[in-house]
């Protein structure tokens, strides 16, 4: 039975504002993790550690304060924040989401509240202010990501365990507020707010700070957006309340997975995002790719399209080197998916679900508001037939290659050719028919 909550979900559905529908039709952003873990880049007195390498201060078990000493070696000559949103412009993202503050706790920008930032380092300058500038001037949107756990802070707890824990712990959600108005204040073309570190107890046990934030926020920053992975509620519930609510404005559960596109399509009643690491599991820098699969560009492409088709966006992350350079296979990875947004950028950005049932041969993506169909064909059937199954009582206004073999549903006849990269065919359905909505 619904309860009243306190902290719970501010409003249910999918926004429709003027901020919010900008984000939606992104649908395709570069994640950028980038702090002082890039330096050592998973290698720690010469043994190279296959785990993340933005964990490389746990895995390595680096007492504190050697890791933060990285801090004053911190100087990427090869940086160069124009370069890389040209590159990030090239790829067709239309949105990027920059690490200000890993779980390191050391912050990209000059911030006020800890001394453990750019402007100690050998660099100096603010890189948020010059990443934001650069690609604002591409026309990309600026997202922040911002983790609250923050392995230099001394007052950061992982659980609330005594009277000392809550006193320290209420110091710290201080501190990471102040750090978030900042962040809002300074920065005034950031469009939303990525949260991460927020699954320890001590933020469970304190849903209403998270509900404050968010609050914050949106009153610094009208129109912000913020993720589900903020929020916890009364009863330290998280994405999702105790009455079965989203919270935040979109939700952020699926890290390095995509949801199944047969099972999966609950997704498809509320605005969500997919982040995802080239390697298995490398956020940050790692110096040996040879350690893990390396996804390629078409691999990545089909996720790109995969999300659309289920009305998310996906954020594909790249790990900067510590020097500033973007590696080779982030820089081909870009260039790849960049060729085939330049010429099929029109299936992704601002389309949607379709409603229609998924077939093996790929994915279909609609135009907001518009009866054209896309498909996006990956896997061209031996035969060269692909099997469409419309929603009862669609009539399409496209007549070539498309053969009606029963009531509803029909064969488009591909030629059958070698294909190297996904095909995109259009069907035209007439206005008033089919009933999109019967698989929602
Ligand atoms: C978006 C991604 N979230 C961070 C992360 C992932 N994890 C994690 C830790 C243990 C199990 C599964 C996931 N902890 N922090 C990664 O470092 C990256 O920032």
């Amino acid at each position: 039975a619904q309860q009243k909550l306190q902290y719970g979900a501010q409003y249910t559905g999918k926004r429709t504002d003027a901020a919010m529908n900008k984000w939606r039709s992104n649908r395709f952003g570069q994640f950028i993790h980038w702090g002082l873990y890039a330096i050592p880049g998973g290698v720690w007195n010469g043994k190279t550690y296959n785990y993340a390498a933005e964990f490389l201060k746990s895995s390595a078990k680096i007492p504190t304060s050697t890791w933060d000493s990285l801090m004053y070696q911190f100087n990427p000559v090869k940086f160069n924040a124009k370069e890389w949103a040209k590159m990030a412009k090239k790829m067709g993202a239309k949105y990027m989401t920059i690490t200000t503050k890993h779980h390191e706790g050391f912050c990209l920008w000059p911030t006020k509240f800890t001394e453990f930032n750019i402007s100690h380092t050998p660099y100096k300058k603010d890189i948020l202010k010059e990443l934001v500038e650069a690609y604002n001037a591409e026309g990309i949107d600026v997202n922040f990501y911002y983790s609250v756990l923050d392995w230099h802070h001394p007052d950061w707890r992982y659980d609330i365990k005594s009277a000392e824990d809550s006193i320290a712990f209420r110091r710290f959600l201080k501190f990471a507020a102040d750090q978030l108005r900042e962040l809002a204040t300074n920065y005034p073309t950031v469009k939303a707010f990525w949260f991460d570190g927020t699954w320890d107890n001590s933020i469970k046990k304190n849903g209403w700070w998270t509900l404050e934030v968010e609050k914050m926020l949106k009153e610094v920053r009208p129109g912000a957006i913020v993720n589900s992975r903020l929020r916890a509620d009364d009863f330290g519930k998280r994405h999702i309340d105790s009455n079965g609510e989203l919270m935040g404005d979109y939700e952020s559960g699926y890290e390095r997975r995509l949801p199944n596109p047969y099972k999966d399509l609950q997704v498809t009643k509320w605005d969500w995002e997919a982040c995802m690491t080239v390697p298995e599991n490398q956020w940050g820098y790692h110096k040996d790719w040879s350690l893990s699969h390396v996804k390629s560009p078409l691999e990545l492409l089909e996720m790109v399209v995969h999300t659309t088709s289920m009305g998310g966006n996906f954020l594909l992350n790249f790990g900067p080197a510590g020097d500033g350079s973007i590696r080779k296979e982030e820089q081909n990875i870009a260039a790849e998916i960049g060729a085939w947004m330049q010429a099929n950028g029109h299936v992704i950005y601002n389309c949607d679900y379709a409603g229609w049932e998924k077939q093996d041969w790929g994915y279909y993506t609609k135009q907001k508001g518009s009866n054209t169909l896309n498909l996006v064909v990956f896997n061209v059937p031996v035969s060269g037939l692909l099997k469409i199954k419309a929603p009862a009582g669609t009539r399409f206004k496209t007549k070539q290659g498309l053969e009606e073999i029963a009531k509803d549903q029909y064969l488009f006849h591909m030629p059958i050719q070698l294909y190297k990269v996904p095909q995109v065919i259009i069907l035209e359905t007439e206005s008033n028919s089919g009933s999109g909505d019967k698989y929602q």
